[in-house]
Order: C-alpha cells, then structure tokens, then sequence
C-alpha cells in the first residue's frame, strides 16, 4: 500500500547549520509515527516543512503520492489537505462548538452531519451550541481534534498537541484521540518530546537527535533493542557497567557478556534499566545459583532505598568479584514499597537478553 505520508531527504539550514539533516520517513493509512527528541532536534522543523509553513533546503514531501514540495514545487500549506494540531489548539472564542468544528467545511447538510458525526465521536454529544469558554481543556482539545478531522484529512500533523492538559487527563485524551485517529484511518506523524507519550501513541517511533533519525522501530523494538546508549536513556533511567573486551567477551560483575564484533581491546558499555534488574536475599553468604538466562548473580550493599510512588528505588555498590566491577552503583527498581536498610547485602541479577553492549564514545 502507497503511504500516506512521504519524505525523503529533508534537509534544512537555519542559523549556518542544518537543523533537519537528511530525514525520511513514510506513515501509512491508520498509522501513528511519533517523532520523538530532545528540544531542539528539528522535530517541529520538520513537521512545519510536511504542512508547508516552511520551507526545506533540499528533499522531497509526498502526501498521497503527489509531490507536494520538492527543489521546484510548493504547494500552499491550505492546499495539501493535512489536518493540523499544534501545542495552542486555540480554537475560535466568538465561534460555537459545532461552528469551529465545521469552519473549514461548506456550509450545507453534509456539513451539518459531518459535525454531528465529529460530536458524536468526541464524546461531544449536546456540546454545539457552547462556546469554548465554557469548556474544560479536555473539551477544548477534543474540539480541536474535531475540526482539524472535519475536512477528512489523509494526514493528520500534531505538535505536542497534548502538553497543555494535566497529567490525568492527558492519558485520557490521547487514548481517546487515538480511538479517533484510528477510526478515521488517518495517518498521523505526532511531535513530542515525551518518551511515555510516544510508546503510549506510536505503531511507529522515529527517535531525533540533531536533526537526524537515529532510529526507527515500533515501541516494542525501540525499547528492547535500543541503538545505543544514548538510544536507551532516552526512554528510562539505565544502569551502565563499563568493561573492556578479550575474545569476543567482556567481564562484569554479573560474569562474561558476549561482545561479538568488537575487536580486542575495544572499551564498551554494558547497558540495562532498573526494571530488568532482579533482587534476591543474601542466604549465609550465598545467593542465587548462576543460570543460562539470569546469568551469575553478583554481590552488592544497599546505599540508599527510595519509595518513589509506583514502585522503590534501590541503589546498590557493587562488592569486588575477581577483580571485575568493583565499586560500580547498580539501581534496581521494584514495584512495590521496597525500603531495605543501607548496608543490606544482596544479590543481584540481569537477564542476559535485557543487556546491550556498546562501543564507548
Ligand atoms: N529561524 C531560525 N533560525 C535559526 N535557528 C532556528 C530557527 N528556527 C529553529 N531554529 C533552531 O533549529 C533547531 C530545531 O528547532 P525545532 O523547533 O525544529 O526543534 P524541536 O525538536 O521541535 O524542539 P522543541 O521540542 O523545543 O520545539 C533548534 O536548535 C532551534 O533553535
């Protein structure tokens, strides 16, 4: 199936550097493909290029198929048929609901049940005649998100469209906007900075880092198969051993990783979250007995417990085991209240799959 979306080759400069440098990438019908990074990325930038507010230096856009805009072609932004939600979704203050809802509609029957329709599906229902002012934001963004689908966009651009609600209600609307999204069919690319926002939204996750993708996968793999360090911390707090590879291998407190690729001598990191980090107790010295997936169990003191809401922060100095990894600070997460004292012997283990290995930079 053709995608809905297209860019290939973006490229733009802006203050003598190239802020978007060299992006591609393609949504489907029905999919959502979150551009995620750090401010400053040039995820807007890109986006502001998609709906046509801007303009790149090099690099192709194609909605639908057509070239919207290339190194000779720009068609205007009101001319490309994509629905837009940006952070202030200001909506028109003298306008009703149904009326900012219908704005970009020809006025007539088909308008009238196009709106409904939108009301209905935004859980709206008896909300036309009010004016914004007397909405909650939630409201309000479900408006919003109600007028920029009016039109039936192919392709729906969001801007952080959700970091103007509160938490709670955050998690609500994106559920519900992504209902939505997904009834319609539209494809979305989405900008956030929020890691939690992108796996909660994404078939797709793009992750930036100075203008470029450095990776591009679903929630699942992007987490699970990060493609560095950097790659891993962006979506969770890590745990980081460094070690130096012989044959292939690398020692750590937790025993020998494999390192295949790397040449002898290559200093490396060995990468895992808090949450792959397994506790058991200290049995008369001893611990758990080493296994295939959870490797060799190593010994370690509590320094500090932390009970941070959801689940406890336990950070562990890791004992001296051969000469390996003395003194490195390992956190582990549990969840539940999980407060033991500082200088509590543990042991502690990792899953062998939840580790990556990676060059030091
Ligand atoms: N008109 C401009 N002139 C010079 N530099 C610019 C201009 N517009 C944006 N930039 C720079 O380009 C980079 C990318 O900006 P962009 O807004 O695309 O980033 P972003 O990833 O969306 O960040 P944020 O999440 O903070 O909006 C930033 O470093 C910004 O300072």
């Amino acid at each position: 199936m053709q995608p809905r979306l297209q860019i290939d080759g973006l490229v733009r400069f802006l203050g003598g550097r190239s802020v978007v440098d060299d992006i591609s990438l393609s949504v489907a019908a029905g999919q959502v493909t979150c551009l995620l990074g750090p401010s400053g990325c040039g995820k807007s930038t890109t986006l502001r290029i998609i709906a046509g507010v801007d303009r790149q230096d090099s690099g192709v856009v194609r909605l639908n198929g057509q070239i919207v805009a290339d190194d000779t072609r720009h068609l205007a932004p009101e001319t490309r048929g994509v629905g837009l939600m940006f952070q202030d979704f200001a909506l028109f203050p003298h306008l009703d609901v149904a009326e900012n809802i219908a704005f970009g509609l020809k006025r007539g029957k088909a308008a009238d049940a196009r709106v409904a329709e939108l009301l209905e599906r935004v859980d709206l229902r008896g909300y036309g005649r009010k004016h914004p002012h007397e909405l909650s934001g939630g409201e309000q963004q479900r408006v919003a998100l109600a007028r920029a689908l009016a039109p039936r966009p192919k392709v729906m651009l969001m801007d952080e469209p959700f970091s103007g609600l509160d938490n709670r209600l955050r998690d609500e609307i994106r559920d519900a906007t992504l209902t939505v999204l997904r009834d319609e069919g539209t494809a979305v690319l989405l900008v956030t900075h929020e890691p939690d926002e992108a796996m909660r939204m994404a078939s797709e996750i793009a992750l930036m880092r100075d203008g470029r993708i450095v990776q591009r996968a679903a929630p699942y793999n992007i987490y699970n198969a990060p493609v560095d360090r950097k790659a891993a911390a962006f979506f969770s707090d890590i745990n980081c051993l460094e070690g130096v590879v012989r044959g292939a291998l690398t020692e750590t407190p937790f025993g020998q990783f494999l390192a295949p690729g790397y040449e002898d001598g290559t200093a490396v990191d060995i990468v895992f979250r808090p949450q792959h980090v397994r506790i058991d107790f200290d049995r008369g010295g001893r611990g758990p007995a080493p296994t295939a997936e959870e490797g060799t169990p190593a010994r370690g003191t509590v320094e500090r417990a932390r009970f941070i809401g959801k689940e406890s922060l336990v950070e562990f100095r890791m004992e001296n085991v051969d000469g390996r990894g003395a003194g490195a600070l390992v956190t582990a997460t549990v969840p539940a209240v999980f407060l033991p004292k500082p200088g509590t012997v543990m042991w502690l283990s990792i899953r062998r799959e939840r580790c990556f290995v990676f060059p030091q930079k």
